[in-house]
């Protein structure tokens, strides 16, 4: 099931509309609103059930009032929206109620939360934001919170999960009033606790309006988003709106970076800080600081000390790789003692956490005269910094990255991205991620462009596509003691391209491409730049093209 629709809680709400016109100071100017009930609550015509209010919000492509006789005629009650929105409706405030608001995607949240009567207030709520390692750290979070809770729940970019039932998630962070009913359906289910993450766009769109957090988490702010955003500044503005008294009471902060001391210093809520920098300047005045990290070279995890605000040090693991996960580990230990668990099982839990789909999740295991392949959903710079040299360390052979960058997306990172993989990794594989509305060719000449500027001659650097194909080809390439990191998707199941999602998975293909013994069909010794159906070089000296396998018809 991947439809939100079902993430409504069994037993219907039952609110006055009349109340919500007074609480929110709501302007009527349809039908009376004294005798309408209301039951839940939609921004969406396609997504609202009957005995709901349409709250309709102005959009980047359309404007929800453009959609309330569609919801209206689903069963919607009554109808939310701003003055432009009004104008819109034409007749439909004759036939139902229509209330008036200045912003109606600030309200949104904040009315689903009455209506429902405020779930998050029952529950233990830890949210999460930063540029990367969110789903990393909530899952950390939540298998620290199911050791001291029955029941628990997670949300987020994976899954929204109760117990043991989940479904997949539209986005990082669900619309405002899907959150308020994935709430009350975890309280209805026996949840205790939810850890979730918060995007940024989340934050600057009221996604968790209605929601005050226990405690909220920042992981760290990198180049990413910034067609949305406008530049690191604004990210930064939007990010930090989570660490202030009406949307959290307490905050956890990673202090490596320096948004993140910025963020430490200005927030308005007690915050805490961590330093999991060995050695960084930074560590002598956070609350907690990792002060010894051991990267196992198992490539499973790693050990560290955390060293607490009383100075006690404890020792503590996380069970992936690189030091990305020590910093996510140690956030995720401090965030959940700040919850309530113990410090001692929050350590032990975070150490156990299970693997977490698409995060440095092995695909294929090492074994005789098979690579080492993983799934990772590094998708910016620093990211596939990190990712690379988490997995350098544990590649006794070759490293071979396949990678693409998101159409519709921040372009500017598309040839450092490049860059990074040809600096990084020994075998350039680039292909597509989500091309979107774009041209996958001129997404993958971007990356093709920064992978040049390190390898002029583009030895060992191919170009194929579609994605699946790829993959295929970087598991025919590596054999014993090479690794393969398919990066940038991670869980996700589905490619869009030209607006059509289809279903994909890095994970499946990778374990299909294993399976179907492409490493085998691949002779053993083979040199990427020996492969068969290179295109016609474009430079007068024969240097700078990508390998094409597919052209060539050598698969
Ligand atoms: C910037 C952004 O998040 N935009 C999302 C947002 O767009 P919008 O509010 O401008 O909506 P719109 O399409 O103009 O429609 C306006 C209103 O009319 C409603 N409508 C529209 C059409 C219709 O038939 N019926 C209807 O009721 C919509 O539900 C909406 O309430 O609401 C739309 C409908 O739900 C989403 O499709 C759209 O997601 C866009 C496509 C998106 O990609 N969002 C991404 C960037 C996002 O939110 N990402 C973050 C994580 C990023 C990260 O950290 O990696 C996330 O939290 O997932
Ligand atoms: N603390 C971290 N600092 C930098 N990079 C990290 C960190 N944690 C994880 N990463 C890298 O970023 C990638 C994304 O991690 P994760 O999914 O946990 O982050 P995210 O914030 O949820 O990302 P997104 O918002 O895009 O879903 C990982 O695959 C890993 O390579």
């Amino acid at each position: 099931m991947t439809s939100t629709a079902r993430m409504r809680p069994a037993r219907p709400a039952d609110c006055r509309l009349s109340d919500l016109v007074d609480v929110f100071s709501l302007v009527s100017v349809g039908v009376d609103p004294a005798s309408t009930v209301v039951q839940g609550v939609s921004v969406a015509s396609d997504d609202v059930l009957p005995g709901e209010l349409f709250v309709a919000v102005p959009g980047a492509r359309t404007h929800g009032a453009a959609h309330a006789r569609a919801a209206v005629e689903a069963g919607a009650v009554a109808v939310v929206t701003d003055a432009a929105g009004r104008d819109v409706l034409g007749d439909l405030a004759g036939r139902v109620p229509v209330l008036l608001t200045d912003e109606p995607r600030a309200v949104a949240g904040l009315l689903a939360a009455h209506v429902l009567d405020h779930p998050a207030r029952r529950l233990r709520t830890v949210g999460v934001t930063g540029t990367n390692g969110k789903t990393t750290t909530t899952y950390f979070v939540d298998a620290a919170l199911r050791a001291a809770h029955a029941t628990t729940a997670v949300l987020g970019t994976v899954e929204l999960r109760i117990g043991a039932d989940a479904i997949e998630s539209p986005r990082t962070t669900v619309e405002a009033p899907v959150l308020q009913n994935v709430l009350a359906l975890a309280l209805e289910r026996g949840a205790t606790a939810v850890a979730m993450e918060v995007s940024s766009h989340a934050l600057a769109l009221h996604r968790v309006a209605g929601t005050v957090f226990d405690v909220v988490g920042f992981t760290n702010l990198q180049r990413d988003h910034l067609d949305f955003h406008g530049d690191m500044e604004g990210y930064f503005r939007d990010k930090a709106r989570l660490f202030a008294p009406g949307q959290a009471r307490r905050g956890v902060v990673v202090v490596d970076d320096e948004w993140g001391r910025r963020l430490a210093a200005q927030a308005q809520i007690p915050v805490e800080s961590v330093a999991t920098h060995v050695d960084d300047p930074a560590a002598a005045d956070a609350d907690w600081a990792v002060v010894t990290a051991d990267v196992g070279l198992d490539g499973v995890g790693s050990s560290f000390t955390l060293r607490g605000p009383d100075g006690r040090e404890h020792v503590a693991s996380s069970p992936l790789p690189g030091l990305v996960n020590v910093s996510n580990a140690a956030l995720a230990i401090v965030l959940a003692h700040a919850a309530g668990v113990a410090l001692d099982v929050a350590i032990a839990a975070v150490g156990t956490a299970h693997a977490i789909p698409g995060r440095m999740e092995r695909v294929i295991e090492r074994a005789p005269g098979r690579p080492l392949g993983i799934v990772d959903y590094a998708h910016t710079p620093d990211a596939l910094v990190l990712a690379l040299g988490a997995v350098r360390p544990i590649t006794p052979g070759r490293l071979v990255i396949v990678l693409g960058s998101d159409g519709d997306r921040d372009r500017g990172k598309r040839p450092i991205m490049g860059q990074i993989a040809a600096r990084l990794a020994d075998v350039v594989v680039v292909t597509d991620e989500n091309p979107r509305s774009e041209e996958p060719s001129s997404i993958r000449a971007a990356i093709l462009d920064g992978v040049r500027e390190v390898r002029p001659g583009l030895t060992d650097v191919h170009e194929v596509e579609p994605r699946a194909q790829a993959v295929r080809h970087g598991v025919a390439l590596a054999g014993e003691g090479d690794t393969v990191i398919v990066t940038g998707k991670g869980h996700e199941p589905t490619q869009e391209i030209a607006g059509v999602f289809h279903r994909y998975n890095d994970r499946d293909v990778l374990l299909a491409a294993q399976a179907e013994g492409l490493a085998d069909a691949a002779p053993a010794d083979a040199a990427p730049d020996r492969l068969p159906g290179r295109l016609p070089d474009p430079t007068p000296d024969g240097a700078g093209r990508a390998s094409r396998p597919g052209d060539g018809g050598d698969e």
